[in-house]
């Protein structure tokens, strides 16, 4: 199969974990006898400095022209202080918006060969697989926040019923195919939008009576998330509560490193991104771990290709190099010596042509 991927790498660790994964890629590629072309574009912080925009019509332009986007991080210290037009997460706002890329996928599964890294109690982590189903282009982010005076600022949160229904209804499929149970979070108790968005659920939760639904405030469910995670299936939440409950949920699996997500429409195609930013602390120091952007990538795979065995391929050369012992920095314990980004990425890439290599000595006996 002929795909041409779109690739951001941004700022930070962004061009380290991309380019990961692109090699991840390529070893697929040849593997599976396809033609990945990989094209590259400029965003965030590094667009800035280049097109004095964060989202430049030329990479607009570069994504409309392919298959899926493959990105990495955006953001640094270099740009917190430009002003909102030119702050490089405008970019990614942007880019979500303006593909309408409105389902953001974050999904967390514990990792046996490293349940020892997580702080919780291996006991608790153990069964965890949960997803986090994001609203995307909606919610505080795309409000029409104003600086009024140099003391007030406001920022507004604005959903519509056919924006949480679309969502809603996409956390509804998603659970229909897993263990059927939709966690909707929400603050109902106090916000009108909640108070909608519960509304909705109501309403969509009568076409899906195989499906269990719970509501659960988000406060209280930032708590349970970490008391008893196992029970989580599909949660659906808008833009910032989910922002928010997935880097929470990053520390179940024992780093921030290890979650992919996809964020896409209806009609498949997709925008595929680490749930981590650009880690300006551990940026060019071969510090930072490959892996959430490699399961994004095979997320991809899966999601806008159809390439199931190939998505399954990268996944389980991830679980196996843990399994043989091998880890970042970020999950290193005491007495661990850690690969660096490119020494632990080319071990998965090693252990994806291995593969090709047992099962077609499978085949010869079969
Ligand atoms: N999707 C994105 O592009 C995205 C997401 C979050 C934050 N950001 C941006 O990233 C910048 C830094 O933000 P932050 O520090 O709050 O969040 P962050 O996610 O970049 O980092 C948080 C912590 O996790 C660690 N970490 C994150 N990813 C890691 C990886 N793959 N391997 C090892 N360690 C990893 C970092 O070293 C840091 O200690 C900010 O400019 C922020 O706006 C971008
Ligand atoms: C960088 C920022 C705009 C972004 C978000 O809040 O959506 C990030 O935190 C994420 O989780 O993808
Ligand atoms: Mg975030």
């Amino acid at each position: 199969m002929e795909k041409r991927i779109a690739v951001l790498p941004g700022d930070g660790i962004g061009p380290e974990v991309i380019s990961s994964a692109v090699k991840v890629l390529e070893v697929i590629a040849r593997r599976f006898h396809h033609s990945f072309e990989f094209v590259y574009g400029s965003i965030g912080g590094a667009a800035v400095d280049a097109y004095g925009t964060p989202l430049p019509d030329e990479t607009i332009a570069l994504c409309e022209k392919s298959d899926a986007v493959l990105l990495g991080a955006v953001g640094g210290p270099k740009w917190d202080q430009n002003p909102a037009d030119t702050r490089p997460e405008k970019g990614l706002l942007a880019i979500r918006k303006h593909f309408g890329l409105f389902a953001n996928i974050r999904p967390v599964k514990a990792v046996p060969a490293i349940l020892h890294r997580s702080p919780l109690k291996e006991d608790l982590v153990k069964d965890v697989d949960l997803v986090i189903v994001r609203e995307l282009t909606g919610g505080l982010y795309f409000g029409e926040p104003s600086r009024k005076t140099h003391d007030a600022a406001v920022d507004t949160l604005v959903y519509t019923r056919v924006e949480i229904e679309r969502i809603v209804r996409s956390a509804f499929d998603l659970a229909r195919m897993r263990r059927g149970k939709v966690t909707s979070v929400d603050k109902a108790n106090v916000l009108q939008s909640s108070r909608l968005w519960r509304e909705v659920v109501e309403e969509v939760r009568a076409g899906y009576p195989d499906i269990e639904v719970e509501h659960q405030l988000v406060d209280s469910a930032a708590m349970k998330l970490i008391t008893n995670p196992a029970a989580f299936d599909v949660i659906v939440t808008e833009n910032m509560f989910g922002d928010i409950l997935s880097d929470e949920a990053s520390v179940i699996t024992g780093s921030l490193g290890l979650l992919p997500s996809a964020s896409v429409r209806t009609d498949g195609f997709g925008l595929y991104e680490p749930v981590h930013g650009s880690a300006p602390d551990v940026a060019g120091k071969g510090l930072a771990n490959p892996a959430a952007t490699m399961l994004s990538a095979a997320m991809m795979l899966r999601q806008s290709f159809g390439m199931e065995e190939e998505a399954t391929a990268i996944e389980q050369a991830v679980q196996t190099i843990y399994e043989e012992g091998h880890c970042t920095a970020d999950l290193a314990g005491s007495g661990v010596r850690p690969l660096s980004t490119e020494q632990w990425a080319a071990r998965v890439a090693e252990e994806v042509d291995i593969q090709s290599v047992s099962n077609s000595i499978m085949c010869s006996y079969v």
